[in-house]
C-alpha cells in the first residue's frame, strides 16, 4: 500500500478563504478582528511561526500586532502587558507564543489572558469547556487535525484513535476532541510499555512526541490514518516529523507530510478562532 497524502497546505487555504469571507462581513459591520501575538526572546523557530501568524492575519485584513519582548522580561511585566491587552477593545485575540523562558510560570501567564480573548484555547476555562463539549476556544493544532480529517472525508465516529504524546497543547485536547466526536480514544506516552501493541490497534494514529522519526511501519495497522504533529529541523536544514514518512507511507492509508501537513492548519485555525472571537463580541 502507498498512503494518500493529506495536503495540509491546500486544506489550510480552504479554511482561510472561508475566514476571509467572515472577516469581510465583520468589516462591513464596522468590526476589524484584532490579533496580538506576544513573542518573548529570539528563538528562531518561534520567530518563524509568529511571522507566519502576522502575515496570514494581515492578508485576511485583520488588525495584526506582534509584541516582541526580551528574554529577560519578568513575569510581572508580562502580566502587566497581558492585562493591558485584555482591556484593549480593538484586540479580539491575545496569544503568547510558546515556549517561554524558564523563569516565567507558563500556567500563571496563560491564565491571565481573558478566556474570551484566549484564541489558543489554553485557559483553564476553555480547557474545561472542551471537556464538557461546550463552546469556547479549541487549541489550534488539534482543531486543525479535526479539520484535516473532515476535509479528507476520514470518519471519526466509532474509530479507535491512539494518541502518542500527552502535552497540554496537542495530546490531551486532541483526545478530548476525538472523544467528543465519538471515537474510542487511547492515550500513550513516554512511559507506555510496548507502544507498538497500542499503535497497531489505531485506525487514527496521532503522533506528537517530539522524538524525530520514532514511528515506523512497524507501529502502524495497514490502512490506518497517520497524523504527524512533530517538526524537527535536520542538520541539512530540511524539516521532518515524529513519523518516518517513507516507512509509514508503505502501510498507512492516509498520512500527513512534514512540512505541509499539520503546521499550516495551526495557523489557519488561529485565524478562525480570532474571527470567532470578533463575531462573539458583535453578538453580545
Ligand atoms: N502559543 C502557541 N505556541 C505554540 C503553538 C501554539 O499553537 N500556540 N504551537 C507550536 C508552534 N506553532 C504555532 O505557534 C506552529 C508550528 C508549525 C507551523 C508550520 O506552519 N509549520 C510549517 C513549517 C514551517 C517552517 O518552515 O518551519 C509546516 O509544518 O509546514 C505553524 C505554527 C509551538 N508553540
Amino acid at each position: 500500500m502507498t498512503a494518500k497524502i493529506i495536503d495540509g497546505k491546500q486544506i489550510a487555504e480552504q479554511v482561510i478563504s472561508k475566514v476571509e469571507e467572515r472577516v469581510k462581513l465583520l468589516k462591513g459591520q464596522g468590526i476589524t478582528p484584532g490579533l496580538t501575538v506576544i513573542l518573548v526572546g529570539d528563538d528562531p523557530a518561534s520567530q518563524t511561526y509568529v511571522a507566519s501568524k502576522e502575515r496570514t492575519s494581515q492578508r485576511l485584513g485583520m488588525k495584526s500586532e506582534v509584541i516582541i519582548k526580551p528574554v529577560t522580561i519578568s513575569e510581572k511585566e508580562l502580566l502587566t502587558l497581558i492585562h493591558q491587552l485584555n482591556e484593549d477593545t480593538t484586540v479580539d485575540g491575545v496569544l503568547l507564543q510558546l515556549p517561554l523562558p524558564k523563569h516565567i510560570d507558563e500556567n500563571n501567564v496563560l491564565q491571565a489572558i481573558l478566556p474570551e480573548k484566549d484564541v489558543d484555547g489554553f485557559h483553564p476555562v476553555n480547557v474545561g469547556k472542551l471537556m464538557l463539549n461546550q463552546e469556547g476556544f479549541v487549541p489550534c493544532t488539534p482543531y486543525g487535525i479535526i479539520q484535516l480529517l473532515d476535509y479528507s472525508s476520514i470518519s471519526i465516529e466509532g474509530k479507535h484513535a491512539v494518541i502518542v504524546g500527552r502535552s497540554n497543547i496537542v495530546g490531551k485536547p486532541m483526545g478530548q476532541l476525538l472523544l467528543n466526536r465519538h471515537a474510542t480514544v487511547t492515550y500513550t506516552h513516554s512511559r507506555t510499555q510496548n507502544l507498538e501493541k497500542f499503535t497497531k490497534q489505531a485506525d487514527l494514529l496521532i503522533v506528537a512526541t517530539g522524538q524525530p522519526q520514532m514511528i515506523t511501519k512497524n507501529h502502524i495497522k495497514p490502512g490506518a490514518t497517520v497524523i504527524d504533529v512533530g517538526i524537527h529541523r535536520n542538520s541539512d536544514g530540511r524539516l521532518s516529523g515524529d513519523v518516518d514518512f517513507a516507512s509509514a507511507s508503505e502501510v498507512a492509508g492516509f498520512i500527513t507530510p512534514v512540512p505541509g501537513g499539520v503546521g499550516p492548519m495551526t495557523i489557519a485555525m488561529l485565524m478562525e478562532n480570532t474571527c470567532l472571537s470578533a463575531e462573539r463580541k458583535l453578538s453580545k
